[in-house]
């Protein structure tokens, strides 16, 4: 009986502990859930007080261009965009060009564009995704790779009823978010050499496969459709729009070789003052003249412009709630307090000089500039020697991970240059030749071997060279102008420092060069050909240490030897 009496004593005393062990369990879910709403409703509460504030839009949000017609300066990108994107058959594009010069904003409206167009395969509904590539860093261990996607595996906390359950769960990337319109990848020259690999082999496959080692075919817990991800990929059907401020051959040559490249330009000082009378117009303020070119002379791009005015905007009505004209004195004072630099403005040189030619150079992604180059020859009774001075020799581009160094070719190129003044019989090698390039630059070599064949010419004969022609061509041994690279910029910087004419390789001469406006396009062959045209005539040549009747003589012997013997090899 006693037995029993324990037995059942037992049994209470237990029951009432496990009782007890739930009871706590579930109050203390309760109080735990009690503290959770108590939180959840407090930062509900601080989100929704932070979302009703609101500063006012930042003017360059407000005068962010509303379509494309807007984007200033980049007359031959958007025809680029539009041409690659807007039609029945669109392709991936990277957009090349320094920051601040309108690609983001351009890039957003053509898809929008490209909508309107019936025979497009975009739809209305068709996403835009926007990444940045230089935030978008890649994560070796694939646990969160936000261009991509990736799979949670269940081994991490959090990962929710499935991965209690030991099932891998995919996360879908911008590639599949994007799937159907367009990924925008901002600073894609920023991604990790990985995701770029990875997403050319999206771009291939049109489909992004994500893998697991926890996944199994066999596992008849993993639900269907997570199967289905595994085996036939999540779709990535989109085109890819790359933005860089890197140049081209920075870029893997992989990438580029699927894209469309486009170029956007620097903006011109009109373009500049454009877009700040739009800023100043937008805030309600009138701006004079002499403010805005003040603004295009120190903004190097159109977000620095709208800032610039912005902060000048800001001055005006601080000093007086009413003023409604910004002036000169603001503008200063935001340059000023902004410690901005002037940019380099190369203009051509105002009178013709001798052994100073206004070569042409191409910086940057596809931008021209001026390039100014030296020569001043001194005969010599023991023998000549060549100075080069102001060439930055050697550049690395790029960040640590992927870096390319280029080295100057200019040194090579003086040499090529001073045999084939010997061979033309001015005896280069009797003179101690000093050859410079003002403003340190990295000089390429070749492309400006005419140019620094017209300026040690000059040197030598102390003729003057015309002020008002630019040139750019890679001289051959024996004399002939080849073709150089990136001639459209070139022009184009050519006509903005103020040139008349501008000499090119034959080469390189294109219908739409034949009909430029602002600059007359000589296309030549010979360096024969070039030093008649660069060279002026003898009556504006200064005092030098050859008569001018020797140099005179000098020039015409070699012109008409060179012609000479060119007549005979043709004849021949
Ligand atoms: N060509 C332009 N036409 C009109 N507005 C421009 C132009 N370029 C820049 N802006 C102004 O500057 C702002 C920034 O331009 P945007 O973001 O398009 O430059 P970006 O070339 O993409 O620069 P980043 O490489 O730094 O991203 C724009 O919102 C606009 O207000």
């Amino acid at each position: 009986m006693n037995w029993m009496v324990l037995l059942i004593f037992t049994q209470i005393f237990f029951g009432a502990i496990i009782g007890l062990y739930f009871w706590n369990l579930l109050h203390n879910q309760h109080v735990q859930r009690i503290s959770i709403d108590k939180e959840s409703k407090k930062e509900l509460e601080q989100l929704r007080k932070m979302n009703s504030l609101s500063l006012s839009e930042p003017l360059s949000e407000r005068i962010r261009p509303r379509t494309m017609e807007d984007v200033i300066g980049q007359k031959d990108g958007i025809l680029g965009l539009r041409a690659a994107l807007c039609g029945a058959n669109p392709q991936h594009v990277i957009i090349y060009g320094p920051p601040g010069i309108g690609k983001t904003a351009a890039a957003r409206l053509v898809l929008e564009e490209a909508k309107r167009n019936p025979d497009s395969p975009f739809k209305s509904s068709a996403p835009f995704v926007e990444l940045d590539g230089a935030t978008a860093r890649f994560d070796e261990r694939g646990i969160a790779d936000p261009l991509i996607g990736s799979v949670h595996d269940p081994i991490y906390q959090g990962a929710g009823a499935l991965g209690q359950a030991g099932i891998p769960q995919p996360k879908e990337g911008a590639v599949t978010h994007a799937h159907g319109g367009v990924l925008f990848i901002d600073e894609i020259g920023e991604l990790h050499p990985i995701q770029l690999n990875k997403l050319l082999k999206v771009l291939e496959d049109r489909r992004v496969f994500l893998e697991s080692a926890y996944y199994s075919e066999e596992n008849r817990q993993i639900p269907n459709y997570i199967h289905e991800i595994f085996q036939k990929g999540l779709p990535a059907d989109f085109r890819l729009i790359g933005a860089t401020t890197r140049r081209p051959e920075e870029i893997p040559p992989a990438i580029r070789s699927r894209c469309l490249e486009i170029f956007f330009n620097e903006l011109s000082h009109p373009d500049i003052q454009l877009i700040a009378k739009r800023a100043a117009d937008k805030l309600n303020l009138e701006v004079p003249q002499v403010c805005l070119e003040k603004i295009a002379e120190y903004a190097k791009n159109g977000r620095e412009a709208v800032n610039m005015m912005q902060i000048a905007a800001g001055m005006t009505i601080a000093h007086n709630e009413k003023a409604r004209r910004i002036g000169l004195a603001e503008i200063e004072w935001v340059i000023n307090a902004s410690r901005l630099v002037p940019k380099p403005n190369r203009k051509v040189q105002a009178k013709p000089q001798i052994g100073l030619v206004s070569g042409l150079a191409v910086y940057g992604p596809g931008r021209g500039v001026l390039l100014e180059v030296e020569a001043a020859a001194v005969k010599s009774r023991h023998g000549g020697s060549v100075t080069i001075t102001g060439i930055a020799e050697e550049e690395t581009m790029g960040s640590s991970g992927r870096s390319i160094t280029r080295k100057s070719m200019a040194r090579g190129s003086v040499e090529n240059v001073l045999t084939v003044l010997n061979r033309m019989g001015f005896s280069a090698y009797k003179y101690h030749i000093h050859v410079n390039f003002p403003g340190g630059a990295l000089v390429d070599g070749p492309s400006a071997g005419i140019s620094m064949a017209v300026a040690v010419c000059s040197a030598i004969l102390r003729r003057k060279v015309d002020s008002g022609i630019a040139m750019t061509g890679e001289l051959g041994l024996h004399g002939q102008v080849k073709p150089v690279g990136g001639v459209a910029a070139k022009v184009e910087a050519a006509a903005e420092a103020g040139a008349g004419r501008v000499m090119i390789p034959r080469e390189n001469m294109q219908e739409s060069l034949k009909h430029n406006e602002k600059i007359e396009v000589i296309p030549v062959d010979t360096l024969r050909e070039v030093l008649e045209l660069a060279l002026l005539p003898e009556e504006n040549a200064g005092d030098g240490q050859e008569s001018p009747s020797f140099s005179t003589a000098l020039l015409d012997r070699s012109l008409s030897a060179r012609s000479a013997s060119s007549r005979v090899r043709k004849d021949s």
